[in-house]
C-alpha cells in the first residue's frame, strides 16, 4: 500500500485566503502531499491588511495537535504565526516531546501592512523553543535581523546571520531575499549547517506578494513530507513561488495573493 505523505501546518487564519494556513494548505495540495492545519489565531484579513486578530487558546493548540498525534502523524510540518510565547513554548514542548521531525520554522512577526502577528515577549520564546528544533529555519531580512539582534546590510551580513541562527540550533536556515532593494535579485541564501547555497531567483515587480513566506515554507515542508533532501526542496519552493509571484491573480485591491496553480500547471 502506498504511504500518502501527509503536511501539516500550524498557523494562524487568513480570511483572506492568501496567506496563513490557507495558503499552506494550498501548496501542500499542489506540490501531492495531505494537507492537516492546527489554527493558532483567526485573523480579519484581507489584500489591504489585518482588520482583527483573536488567538485560540492554547488548550485548544493543544488539543488539535494531539489529534493530530494520535491518528496522523506527519511527515513534515511547518509553523507559521504563532502569537504568543504561550502557544509558543506548548507547541515546543509537544514537538519536543514526540520527537517530530522535518520542522519547518518561518518565523512570522510583521505581516506586509505593518500588523504584529507576533507578540513582542514571544521573540526570547522562539528563540529558545522553536528555533533549536527546527530543521530548516526561513527568515525574511527584518527577521533575521531581530532574531540576531544585527542589522543586514550586505551578502556578508546574511551570512553571518545564518551562522548565528545556526549557532541557535536551528539545523538550516534560509535567509529569504524578498526585503532586499528593488534593482536586486530575490536570492535567497541556505545555509546547510557546513555550505551557503544560492536560491537563484527574479524580481517581479508587483504589489502582488501577499503571502510568499508562507508559501515558500509550505512548499518546503511538502517536499520534505515527500522525502525530498533538504536541497532539494528548498529548491523546489524556490520555482513554487517564483511561478507563484511570476503569474498573478488580480484579486483584490491591495497586497493580492499568489497564484498557487502555477508551479503545477507549468510542470505539466
Ligand atoms: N517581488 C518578488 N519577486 C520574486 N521573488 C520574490 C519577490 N518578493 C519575494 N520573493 C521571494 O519570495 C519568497 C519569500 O520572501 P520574502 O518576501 O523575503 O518573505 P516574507 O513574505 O516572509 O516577507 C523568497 O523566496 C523571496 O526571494
Ligand atoms: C495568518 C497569517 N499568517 C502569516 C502572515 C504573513 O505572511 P507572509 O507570507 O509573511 O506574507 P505577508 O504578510 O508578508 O504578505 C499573514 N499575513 N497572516
Amino acid at each position: 500500500m502506498l504511504n500518502t505523505p501527509k503536511a501539516l501546518t500550524i498557523a494562524g487564519s487568513d480570511s483572506g485566503g492568501g496567506a496563513g494556513i490557507q495558503a499552506d494548505l494550498k501548496t501542500f495540495q499542489e506540490l501531492g502531499a495531505y494537507g492537516m492545519s492546527v489554527i493558532t489565531a483567526i485573523t480579519a484579513q484581507n489584500t489591504l491588511g489585518v482588520q482583527g486578530i483573536h488567538p485560540v487558546p492554547v488548550e485548544m493548540v493543544m488539543k488539535q495537535l494531539k489529534s493530530i498525534e494520535d491518528d496522523l502523524r506527519p511527515e513534515a510540518l511547518k509553523t507559521g504565526m504563532l502569537f504568543s510565547a504561550e502557544i509558543i513554548e506548548a507547541v515546543a514542548a509537544h514537538l519536543r516531546k514526540h520527537g517530530w521531525k522535518n520542522v519547518v520554522v518561518d518565523p512570522v512577526m510583521i505581516a506586509k501592512g505593518g500588523a504584529d502577528l507576533l507578540q513582542e515577549d514571544a521573540v526570547e520564546a522562539l528563540k529558545k523553543h522553536l528555533i533549536p528544533l527546527a530543521t530548516i529555519l526561513t527568515p525574511n531580512i527584518p527577521e533575521a535581523e531581530r532574531l540576531t539582534g544585527k542589522s543586514i546590510c550586505s551578502r556578508k551580513g546574511r551570512e553571518d546571520a545564518a551562522k548565528l541562527l545556526h549557532e541557535l540550533g536551528a539545523r538550516m536556515i534560509v535567509i529569504k531575499g524578498g526585503h532586499l532593494t528593488l534593482d536586486k535579485a530575490p536570492v535567497d541564501l541556505f545555509y546547510d549547517g557546513e555550505h551557503m547555497h544560492e536560491l537563484q531567483g527574479r524580481r517581479v515587480d508587483t504589489p502582488q506578494t501577499h503571502g510568499t513566506g508562507c508559501t515558500f515554507a509550505a512548499a518546503i515542508a511538502a517536499e520534505l513530507a515527500l522525502g525530498k533532501t533538504p536541497l532539494h526542496a528548498v529548491h523546489t519552493a524556490k520555482t513554487f513561488i517564483q511561478e507563484a509571484i511570476s503569474h498573478p491573480l488580480h484579486i483584490g485591491s491591495g497586497h493580492g495573493p499568489t497564484n498557487h496553480w502555477a508551479y503545477r500547471r507549468n510542470q505539466a
